[in-house]
């Protein structure tokens, strides 16, 4: 599975993103370390701190069907760059994603940029160590 299938599913799965509040729609497709794949798109809520983005419906699709082992995640938006993904999905990400699971930002016109979560929250809040 290369990164432009995981960068296209993200896109359709952007299609589906439930945003009447921000018109603001993401995609994300997550790669499992056992080759599987989940999909994820942002889910507001007319009390709109219950939004689920994009890159967490996904990491939580995965979870919840046992795959906690993160290959690689897309997310996708319509932005000027590669897309930034918020504070709490980046403490989520550091929740399954190690320091090689490759975390690919980018948006509808080709820009993209691959990142790790050690560059995206450095000195993540964790209880192991
Ligand atoms: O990386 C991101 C950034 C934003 N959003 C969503 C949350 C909200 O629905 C909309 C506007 O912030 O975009 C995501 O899903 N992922
Ligand atoms: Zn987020």
């Amino acid at each position: 599975m290369d990164i432009q299938t995981l960068l296209d599913q993200a896109i359709e799965a952007r299609k589906k993103a439930y945003a009447p509040y921000s018109k603001f729609q993401v995609g994300a497709a997550l790669l499992t370390k056992d080759n599987q794949v989940f999909l994820g798109c942002n889910i507001e809520n007319a009390s709109y701190g219950l939004t689920n983005c994009a890159e967490r419906t996904a990491i939580f699709k995965a979870v919840s069907e046992g795959r906690k082992e993160i290959e690689a995640i897309v997310v996708v938006g319509d932005t000027e760059g590669p897309i930034a993904p918020c504070g709490a999905c980046r403490q989520v990400m550091a929740e399954f994603c190690d320091k090689d699971t490759k975390i690919i930002l980018a948006n509808l016109n080709g820009s993209k940029a691959e990142t790790t979560i050690d560059q995206l929250l450095p000195g993540a809040f964790s209880l192991k160590d």
